[in-house]
């Protein structure tokens, strides 16, 4: 970004579908804080600065608001946490939303947030690459901007078909078919789930160790028993009690292949960002062998794939759920010394705010409730400073009025 006064500066590539070259970059100088992506983040940040009267403009490289859940999620998802804990600030979900609303619901929500606080985001804008100086730039372009396609040998010879979770809606065209799930995160465990409850024959594969907790611990969410214990215990105290919990409802997960890491769940989120999967029955399908766990992969042959056991698995599709990652790196242009700032290295809280204007909205591994928090405190940090430069430059408008009266 580049400045001037109160304004700033983003080279964007833009689509335009008339053109001979539909992309086309362009420099743009926008009215205030310069909020990149229109997910939950984007949207959150946005309806802050609203209610402070600050002006900014939101780029959103998709053709709608929370592309991810809208074109990247798969059918069956519904949020994992009670919506309590999803919500975005200023307006709660509808008294008549479920505990666990579906995706469908969340997205009518996002919809309703944006019209509520007349946010238009510039769609069709892709942020290629951003500098900044003195004024805001709002990085809310999520921790899973892209996904994460690990490179397998032999893969080009499979002859089947691959496809990433965030491609995969539902199981209905696999119907009867052999499929290989990689990956045992949320999307894996319930990507497996869909794939069993359409009778698709599916493996999962499980290369090193994972949390699985129940969503739920006698009637209240896990989340939430969680959270409210962390506000008064150690990490270390909290995990060791919803493992116990866990160990009560399901019992030794390892014996089924799902072997649990060193560090707790909470605790592994924290430090490295890792979800614990919260189950909503893939487990019992796992159980009872209808989910069959397997290791790691070793390399995949034409309709088949060879795992670390040595074991010869022939399959007709595979699934990738190998999770994402954030494409901040690969566009925005920081020195050095700042890559060491806000994104995903400051621990919480203060992981919103870097240096010389730069905020990230949505990158301290808390899902929606820590993208909420994250976008209060930078609206709040951004309205001080714009109305300190407001006021100083009336201020000077002021002085240049009073020359000008005093020459005559
Ligand atoms: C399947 C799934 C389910 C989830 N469920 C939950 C849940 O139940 N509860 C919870 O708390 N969290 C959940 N999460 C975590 C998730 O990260 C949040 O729900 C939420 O979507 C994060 O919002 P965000 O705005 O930060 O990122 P996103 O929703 O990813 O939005 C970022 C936006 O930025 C845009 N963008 C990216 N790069 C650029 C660029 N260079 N230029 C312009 N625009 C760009 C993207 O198109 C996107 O619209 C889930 C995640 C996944 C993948
Ligand atoms: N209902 C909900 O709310 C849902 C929420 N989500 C959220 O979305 C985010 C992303 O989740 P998800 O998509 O599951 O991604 P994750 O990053 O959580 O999981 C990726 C999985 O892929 C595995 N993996 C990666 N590379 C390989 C490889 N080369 N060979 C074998 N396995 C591999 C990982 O194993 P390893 O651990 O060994 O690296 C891990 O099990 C999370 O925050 C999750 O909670 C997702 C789905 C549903
Ligand atoms: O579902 C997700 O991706 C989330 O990030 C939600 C979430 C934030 N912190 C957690 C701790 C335990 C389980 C889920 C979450």
């Amino acid at each position: 970004m580049n400045s001037n006064n109160n304004t700033s500066c983003v080279n964007i590539s833009s689509m335009f579908p008339s053109n001979d070259n539909i992309f086309s970059r362009r420099c743009i100088w926008v009215n205030g804080p310069v909020i990149i992506g229109a997910g939950p983040s984007g949207l959150a940040v946005a309806a802050s600065l609203k209610r402070q009267e600050v002006p900014f403009i939101i780029l959103e490289r998709a053709n709608c608001i929370a592309s991810l859940w809208q074109n990247r999620t798969y059918n069956r998802l519904k949020l994992h946490l009670p919506k309590q804990f999803c919500q975005l600030p200023n307006l709660p979900f509808p008294e008549d939303f479920p505990k666990y609303p579906t995706k469908y619901q969340f997205i009518e929500y996002l919809e309703s947030y944006a019209t509520y606080f007349d946010i238009q985001p510039k769609f069709n804008e892709t942020v290629q690459s951003a500098k900044f100086d003195e004024r805001w730039l709002v990085v809310a372009t999520g921790e899973n901007a892209e996904k994460v396609v690990p490179e397998f040998d032999g893969l080009e010879d499979f002859g089947g078909d691959v496809v990433h979770s965030s491609d995969y809606k539902s199981g209905e065209r696999y119907r009867g078919k052999r499929i290989l799930v990689v990956g045992c995160g949320n999307s894996g465990m319930e990507v497996s789930l869909d794939l069993c409850n359409h009778n698709a024959s599916t493996s999962m594969v499980v290369r090193s160790s994972v949390h699985v907790l129940p969503r739920e611990i006698l009637g209240k969410s896990t989340f939430e028993v969680g959270v409210t214990m962390m506000k008064w215990l150690p990490v270390w105290f909290v995990d060791k009690t919803l493992l116990i919990l866990t160990r009560l409802l399901m019992g030794n997960t390892d014996k089924y292949g799902l072997k649990r890491p060193e560090v707790g769940p909470l605790e592994l989120k924290n430090t490295t960002g890792k979800t614990p999967v919260l189950d909503i029955g893939a487990f019992s399908k796992i159980k009872s062998g209808k989910i069959k766990i397997v290791p790691g992969i070793v390399k995949f042959g034409p309709g088949k794939v060879e795992l670390v056991d040595g074991r010869v698995l022939e399959i007709d599709s595979v699934v990738l759920a190998t999770g994402y990652r954030s494409n901040v790196p690969s566009w925005l242009q920081v020195d050095n010394d700042l890559e060491e700032m806000a994104i995903e290295k400051n621990p919480f809280p203060k992981g919103w705010k870097g240096e010389a204007g730069l905020y990230t909205v949505g990158f301290t591994r808390r899902g929606l409730s820590g993208a909420s928090l994250d976008a209060m405190s930078v609206a709040q940090d951004i309205a001080s400073s714009w109305k300190e430069e407001t006021k100083q430059q009336v201020k000077t408008v002021a002085v240049r009025h009073r020359r000008c009266i005093s020459h005559f």
